[in-house]
């Protein structure tokens, strides 16, 4: 896991994710002819995760773990690399190829970014050599990618190399497929001439701009998801705290700086298939999910109440509501079937230290957060570290709230994504 502390030092002043009015320099151009460094954070759901899904209320953060992206002109004019070091992939193609299946992407510029139909992604795993049932990593990642420059650049199809690298655990519930969407739709939006390319790294883009690159990055992640809520992409465009609900995005404004242990139980699972589960449940046993639902939706209402009450500093009490919020939590994630005894084993650990923990994302593996309140002492964080590594997980002690997708100068981007730019 990379280190996670390079944004927690320069990203916490606030006024870097919520000050989003900016002015802009434009590019006049299609394309640009220098490079672009784009990132856009991970998530961690508060909660509502799968509820989300459903039309209920979701809470969530933006993580400082970052998928970061680098574009370069391609070297002969005439080909498209995309490199994908984290699962190891590197393809390239000719243009000439690709302009073929332009007629079946390309939107008119004034549309809506529409999602991808079944006949477009088949279209997409023939041209690229996928099998039709196939829903592995790579494939996934490279149908979203073709989806994405396919629709967004065929007016003009660029010849580019692109890198993507991530902080982030893949398919791990920290929102990477949301990231990885944010920061591609953002870079080729940006080198198309759609959006503009602020000549600083501390502008960002203005509200128009982050709703064009949300709606397209949460096409992608319908590639990838198959039927998400939006919320993962949204926290990826906007960074900050955000309430979702239906598509409906309220950044919340000033939220106290809540301090979590992030734990990987490294038990892979797939969101797409976790979401399509929940679902089946809810169409078998309407009478019985439902309330269960409603139940989530309720706990996210109480807990941002709590947090705006509490936004000064909690208090004891307001941390042991939250606590009993996570708790309730995590029981009803286990009833829609979402658990997993990898995750009730770090529950049994951090409750056996006092301390409370729920799942985060999709479940079924993947990673969960654990409160820890201002007061705790070193000893007993080191003690459940120590724990939850002798299960093999991986754990890091972190705060929440970090910036949405970025752009940046290559003098400013941290030392391991440089290196692994270098590597690529
Ligand atoms: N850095 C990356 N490089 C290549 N592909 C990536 C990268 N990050 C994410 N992906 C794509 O996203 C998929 C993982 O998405 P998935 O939604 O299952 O997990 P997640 O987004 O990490 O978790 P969650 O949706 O629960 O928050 C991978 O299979 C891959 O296709
Ligand atoms: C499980 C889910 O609610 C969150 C995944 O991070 C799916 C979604 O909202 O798209
Ligand atoms: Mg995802």
């Amino acid at each position: 896991m990379a280190d996670a502390d390079w944004l927690s030092e320069r990203g916490r002043d606030e006024s870097d994710w919520r000050g989003m009015t900016v002015a802009c320099t434009c590019v006049g151009s299609m394309m640009v002819d220098r490079e672009l460094f784009v990132s856009a954070p991970g998530k961690v759901i508060l909660h509502g995760e799968h509820a989300v899904v459903h039309g209920k209320v979701a809470l969530a953060v933006g993580l400082n773990l970052r998928t970061f992206l680098r574009l370069r002109p391609g070297k002969d004019n005439g080909t498209v690399e995309i490199n994908l070091p984290n699962i190891g992939t590197k393809l390239t193609w000719k243009i000439s190829d690709l302009q073929a299946l332009v007629p079946s992407f390309h939107n008119s510029p004034e549309s809506k970014p529409l999602g991808p139909s079944p006949e477009q992604l088949d279209f997409l795993k023939t041209f690229a050599g996928f099998s039709n049932g196939t829903t592995d990593t790579e494939s996934l990642a490279v149908l979203a990618f073709l989806y994405l420059y396919l629709s967004i650049c065929g007016q003009a199809l660029p010849s580019l190399e692109i890198v993507v690298w991530s902080q982030l655990p893949t398919g791990a519930g920290l929102g990477s497929s949301a990231a990885y969407s944010v920061s591609i739709a953002a870079a080729l939006l940006a080198t198309s001439g759609k959006i503009s390319i602020p000549a600083q790294e501390n502008i960002r883009w203005t509200q128009a701009e982050l709703t064009l690159i949300n709606s397209w990055a949460f096409q992608g992640e319908k590639v990838i998801h198959g039927n998400p809520s939006g919320v993962d992409n949204a926290v990826g465009t906007w960074g900050g705290a955000l309430r979702f609900q239906a598509g409906e995005i309220n950044p919340i404004e000033r939220v106290p700086v809540l301090e979590i242990l992030l734990t990987n139980t490294c038990v892979p699972r797939s969101t797409k298939t976790l979401v399509a589960g929940v679902k089946d449940k809810l169409l078998k046993f309407p009478g019985i999910m439902e309330p269960v639902l409603s139940s989530i939706n309720a706990i996210s209402e109480e807990c941002q109440r709590v947090l705006q009450a509490g936004v000064e500093g909690l208090t004891i009490e307001q941390y042991s509501v939250l606590e009993e919020l996570i708790d309730i939590n995590q029981h009803h994630l286990n009833v829609i079937g979402v658990g997993h005894p990898s995750l009730d084993r770090l529950c049994q650990a951090t409750t056996s230290h006092g301390l409370h923990s729920k799942l985060t994302g999709a479940g079924g593996g993947g990673c969960a957060i654990t409160l820890l309140r201002p007061d705790i002492e070193p000893s007993v964080v080191d003690a459940v570290k120590q724990e939850l590594s002798a299960y093999g997980y991986q754990c890091w002690r972190t705060s929440i709230g970090a910036p949405g997708v970025s752009l940046h100068s290559s003098s400013m981007l941290p030392e391991d994504v440089t290196r692994s730019f270098n590597k690529a």
